[in-house]
């Protein structure tokens, strides 16, 4: 896949497969269910989507919501991010989708998700933002199926927080619901992304202690079960 990963990023010497990014993608979610990929797009791709967010008047941003649940308050324990959607309109965010796209059709053919399009939003989490444990979709409600998180946040330290903590998929764990045991502790630093199955993985955002960018996205079936949109747009 042209843009989605660069030699840089592949561990060289384990198998054939190691030299193909789509390959190394699809293998993970098919065995662990999601992907932390350290720097899969070009650096001017990068630059250019962050120009392009940080263009963007704050007061388009809206307040993001959860699910069927509309209500402002209630929304405001959850998740505190303000997020923008995103469309073809501007060329850093086509040429993202154009490589979305290359990704949705190398899933498609190696593990025959059926996948049917992407949708996306940029997210900004002012400091003191957070969104607390989730799942991204619930089985058999929506049709949401892989997520993504491009992170864009420059020069991002530790001491700024704003982690991602994936926990351990539901069913493989003690619990019925939500699992309380951390996987892993994705940093939103500049270029890092993260792949995982929407309906496996609780998810959290820690605090952030500073501006914290990120492109957060889903690759879709299209089921009639799909009606619920979270956050609704
Ligand atoms: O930004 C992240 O790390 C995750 C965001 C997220 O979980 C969401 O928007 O559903
Ligand atoms: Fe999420």
């Amino acid at each position: 896949m042209n843009a989605v990963i660069s030699a840089a990023d592949i561990p060289r010497g384990r198998g054939p497969d190691d030299d193909d990014p789509l390959e190394r993608i699809a293998t993970a979610l098919r065995e662990t269910g999601y992907i932390v990929l350290p720097a899969p797009l070009p650096p001017a791709l990068l630059g250019a989507l962050l120009r392009h967010f940080r263009s963007l008047d704050q007061s388009r941003f809206q307040t993001a919501g959860i699910g069927r649940e509309d209500d402002h308050q209630l929304n405001q324990f959850v998740r505190t991010d303000e997020i923008y959607w995103l469309d073809r309109s501007n060329p850093a965010v086509s040429a993202y989708l154009d490589s979305m796209e290359t990704l949705r059709l190398g899933l498609n053919r190696r593990l025959f998700l059926g996948l049917f399009d992407y949708e996306c939003h940029y997210a900004h989490y002012q400091r003191g933002s957070f969104y607390k444990k989730h799942l991204d979709a619930f089985k058999g409600s929506t049709n949401r199926v892989v997520s993504t998180v491009l992170y864009l946040t420059p020069n991002w330290q530790p001491r700024d927080g704003g982690e991602l903590q994936i926990y351990a998929p539901i069913g493989g764990d003690t619990d019925e619901g939500m699992s309380h045991r951390v996987i892993e502790k994705v940093a939103p630093r500049f270029g890092q992304m993260v792949i995982f199955l929407s309906e496996e993985f609780p998810h959290e955002v820690l605090t952030s202690h500073r501006s914290r960018y990120s492109v957060t996205g889903w690759f879709r079936v299209n089921n009639s079960l799909g009606e619920q949109l979270d956050p609704p747009r």
